[in-house]
């Protein structure tokens, strides 16, 4: 843009950015990011959020608001990124691109013109009627008495709503990583939050909104021009209006201004005393905003705005990274903004602000969506500090056998999402590793709040550790666990239990902590809270199935499910067919001369919802969405198997005996066991979903699978007939049928734990009756298809001489990782 109508733009534009117009806009500010809020704490620590893309909508939102515009964009209430913010993306990226190219290219870049003519011609989505274009058709340049021209009006319109959300946006999305990553940094911004009551106050957060600026300035480089020939630092010759690109990203971390840690975050340098120190000492040493009368013309309005959602966010809610291990990578477009980072939230005690408080307000860490409804035990949270996933998959153990001690978790997240507040009167299991005498990433902000507790704050805590670690690291073995467990001691805490410990080097911590559960965790916890453990038998189902009517609750017709008990066909041979039907209408319809029967012709395929209880991973089906019954048994279930480890009980209970099922284990790992054909078991229809599979390993490339049908007299007619439907599949097979199948690999030590000798159980509980060798398996899952299987896929070999068999197989309860961390993360990440 040229001087003449930059300045002209400049000056009509300038009144908008004064500090009432911006002060002006604090509700409508305050108001969008409640929505973010809300947002976020609708879909809860369940769901991750897309940093970067959530902060874009709402800084869109944000800068439509202004006052001269009466548009909303309203991005909350789409899924997809609007078409137009699309549209601003690719044709930033675009603009960026175009600049780079060599003049007179363009011919080689037909498509990207064109798209990039498209997207602007998408930058005035509505039909507004009175917006920011209107005032700058209508301003005047109070310096000139002109008007601004057309071209100025279009150049200002974009440039005005880019550099208005992309920097903030970035600016925000940067700043959440900052404290994500710097846990001290984190509390210190939450604390000033809840003792300020004014936004001019936020001191700290201020400090680390232009600490993270300096880190990672939005916008990474702008140039300069000198006014006339220059010698800069009296080595380097400029002429006269030669452009000077300046690079932030190196300009900010210069060393002779912030010192040998200058790549460090540390927001206290620029706390108001500290900041304004540098700026007279090295005034261009901090530049995000550009330089001179060209600089950023929305600072104020960014600067209010950044405030006043990081503030809001950080009041409302706790924080963690989705990812612990993420690393930082840099999305580019004309602004710069972290790539792939995501995080998860929940709601801290507070009510959210400018909401009324909830009812249902969660606390930090409340269940996650998706969580089992139910509620039968004594609730108890579960946190895991994890990098390589071992103790996370301990806590989710802990939490599936919960319900059989009469406890129920409500929550298994990781500790730092207990960060600030942790449930009064109610249990806590900790189970934590250590990383070179750190705490796991998900942990930090934990460990760093309980140091700053005083005495008898945690008074109301009841708590229990178990802690993993390697002998290697001799200095610091099982410090994080130690340190938690005595940390919370101190302000208060009640330890229900001593605390568990197991060493990775001897490869036994599914065994340690098992053994730590059952002798010490379990019966302290019942003694504390005079809660009976569940007798044996009594199983906790894997899945609970409520079955749905769609069609009833989404037509506004009372449709109901009638009974045809007789068909006559009156029609003699020959002549047309005629059927004469007779209708048993459920019992409390009638029917009255007149009346009009609707018949619909199609019966609506039957839908259920599944739940699970939390932490519960034997299953990975869908939970808790409407699903039809057909795709449930069609597509997503394997069949063959219909009964799993609470099967297990049932079908030994009508066995002989434990001794036999191991002796049938014998050679080889998977135990065939013989049910005669009149044998009847009870089978829920959750047990039935909860899958299992098994393949003797006689040849690798080929499988035999020997299944029962199963008679579940429990099962309803619906039940029974989809049982049947699946069970027949299978058993209809002939030579040449395809099928669906998948490989999940399984980590075979895991699948063969037998007992041994003066190992203190006569069959450990996890591992069932199996035999093997300690190699690697796999299991396959089979699922009806009219397509070859893909490469890796099984064949099913001779499966109808199954069907007179009636067998049941019974594997293990699950594939029970004890392995070493990383054999297990691979395996873990398959099998979830
Ligand atoms: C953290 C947020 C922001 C950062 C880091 C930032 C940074 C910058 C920088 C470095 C420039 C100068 C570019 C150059 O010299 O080539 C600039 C210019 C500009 N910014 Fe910002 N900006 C931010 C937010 C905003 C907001 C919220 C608005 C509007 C509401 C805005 C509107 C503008 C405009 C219109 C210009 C051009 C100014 C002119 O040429 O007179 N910026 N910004
Ligand atoms: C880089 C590294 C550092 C470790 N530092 C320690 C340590 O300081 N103290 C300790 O007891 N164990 C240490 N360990 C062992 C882990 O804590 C142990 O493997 C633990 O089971 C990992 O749990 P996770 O899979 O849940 O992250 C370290 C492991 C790694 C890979």
């Amino acid at each position: 843009m040229d001087e003449l109508n930059w300045g002209i733009a400049h000056r009509v534009l300038m009144p908008a950015f004064g500090p009432l117009s911006i002060a002006g806009m604090l509700d409508e500010m305050h108001d969008l990011a409640g929505l973010l809020a809300m947002n976020w704490a609708r879909h809860g620590s369940s769901v991750p959020i897309m940093v970067a893309d959530d902060f874009t909508r709402l800084t869109v939102d944000i800068l439509a608001l202004w006052p001269w515009a009466t548009y909303r964009f309203n991005s909350f209430y789409h899924d997809e990124i609007l078409p137009f913010i699309e549209a601003m993306g690719s044709f930033l990226t675009e603009s960026g691109s175009r600049f780079r190219r060599p003049p007179f290219t363009s011919i080689f870049y037909r498509d990207s013109t064109h798209k990039y003519f498209e997207d602007i011609d998408l930058r005035n989505p509505t039909d507004r009627k009175e917006d920011l274009l209107t005032a700058m058709l209508n301003g005047t340049d109070p310096k000139t008495g002109r008007k601004m021209t057309d071209s100025s009006i279009i150049d200002n319109l974009i440039t005005f709503l880019i550099a208005g959300h992309e920097t903030t946006s970035g600016l925000l999305s940067f700043a959440f990583h900052q404290l994500l990553k710097h846990p001290e940094a984190y509390r210190e911004a939450q604390e000033e939050i809840d003792e300020i009551e004014h936004i001019g106050q936020l001191k700290y957060i201020a400090a680390v909104l232009r600490e993270t600026l300096r880190h990672s300035p939005t916008i990474a480089q702008f140039s300069v021009a000198p006014i006339q020939d220059e010698i800069i630092g009296g080595r380097y010759k400029v002429h006269k209006d030669q452009p000077i690109v300046v690079l932030l990203v190196k300009w900010q971390m210069d060393t002779t201004v912030y010192g040998k840690d200058a790549d460090q975050f540390m927001p206290e340098r620029k706390l108001d005393v500290n900041f304004d120190k540098l700026n007279k000492e090295f005034p261009n040493s901090w530049k995000p905003f550009g330089n001179g009368s060209r600089a950023c013309i929305g600072r104020p309005f960014a600067w209010q705005e950044a405030l006043l959602v990081t503030a809001m966010l950080l009041q409302n809610f706790n924080f963690r990274m989705d990812d612990p291990n993420y690393q930082l990578h840099i999305k580019q477009t004309l602004t710069i903004k972290p790539k792939g980072l995501f995080m998860r939230c929940s709601l801290r005690d507070a009510p959210l602000s400018g909401s009324e408080p909830r009812k249902d307000a969660h606390k930090a860490g409340a269940p996650a969506a998706g969580a089992a409804k139910k509620s039968n035990g004594k609730p108890f949270s579960i946190y895991f500090g994890s990098n390589s996933g071992t103790c996370q998959s301990l806590a989710h153990r802990l939490a599936q056998d919960a319900p059989s001690h009469g406890f129920e978790a409500k929550v298994v997240d990781p500790l730092d999402a207990a960060y600030g507040s942790v449930t009064p009167n109610e249990p806590v299991a900790i189970i934590t590793a250590s990383y070179e005498d750190q705490p796991p990433d998900n942990v930090g902000l934990f460990v760093n709040w309980i140091t700053s507790l005083k005495a008898h704050e945690m008074e109301k805590m009841s708590y229990a550790v178990f802690g993993c670690g390697h002998h290697d690291w001799s200095e610091t073995f099982h410090r994080i666990p130690k340190l938690i467990d005595s940390m919370l001691d101190e302000p208060g805490g009640t330890r229900i239990a001593p605390i568990g410990l197991s060493d990775a080097a001897k490869g036994e911590m599914f065994t340690d902590f098992e053994t730590w559960e059952d002798e010490v965790f379990w019966p302290a916890m019942s003694e504390k809270y005079s809660i009976k453990q569940c007798a044996e038998a009594e199983v906790v189902p894997a899945l609970s199935v409520e079955f749905s009517t769609p069609r009833t609750s989404s037509l506004r017709q009372d449709v109901r499910e009638a009974c045809v008990v007789d068909v006559k066909t009156p029609s003699a041979p020959g002549q047309p067919l005629k059927k004469h039907l007779e209708i048993r209408l459920p019992t409390d319809m009638t029917y009255r001369a007149g009346d009009y029967l609707v018949v619909l012709p199609l019966n609506l395929k039957q839908s259920i919802i599944l739940s699970a209880p939390i932490g519960d991973r034997r299953t990975n089906l869908p939970i808790n969405e409407s699903l039809s019954m057909d795709d449930v048994l069609g597509a997503y279930v394997e069949l063959g198997k219909a009964c799993y480890e609470e099967a297990d009980t049932t079908i030994q209970s009508i066995l002989p005996g434990k001794e036999t099922l191991q002796n049938l284990a014998g050679n080889d790992y998977v135990a065939e066991i013989s049910t005669q054909r009149s044998r009847k078991i009870e089978l829920s229809f959750g047990t039935f979903l909860t899958p299992i599979s098994s393949s003797p390993r006689w040849n690798p490339s080929h499988v035999t699978l020997t299944f029962s049908i199963l008679e579940a007299p429990s099962l309803s007619g619906t039940e029974h007939r989809y049982i049947s439907v699946a069970s027949n599949f299978l058993a209809n097979l002939g030579v040449g049928d395809r099928l669906h199948v998948s490989m999940l690999a399984v980590p075979l030590p895991a699948l063969l734990r037998l007992p041994r000798p003066g190992c203190g159980r006569a069959v450990p509980r996890r591992y069932g009756p199996m035999a093997g060798d300690g190699r690697r398996g796999r299991a396959a899952r089979i699922q009806p298809a009219d397509r070859p299987p893909g490469r890796g896929g099984l064949q099913v070999r001779s499966a109808s001489a199954a069907v007179g068999e009636r067998r049941a197989l019974v594997r293990a309860r699950r594939p029970i990782l004890h392995t070493c961390p990383l054999m297990y993360r691979a395996t873990f990440r398959r099998l979830i």
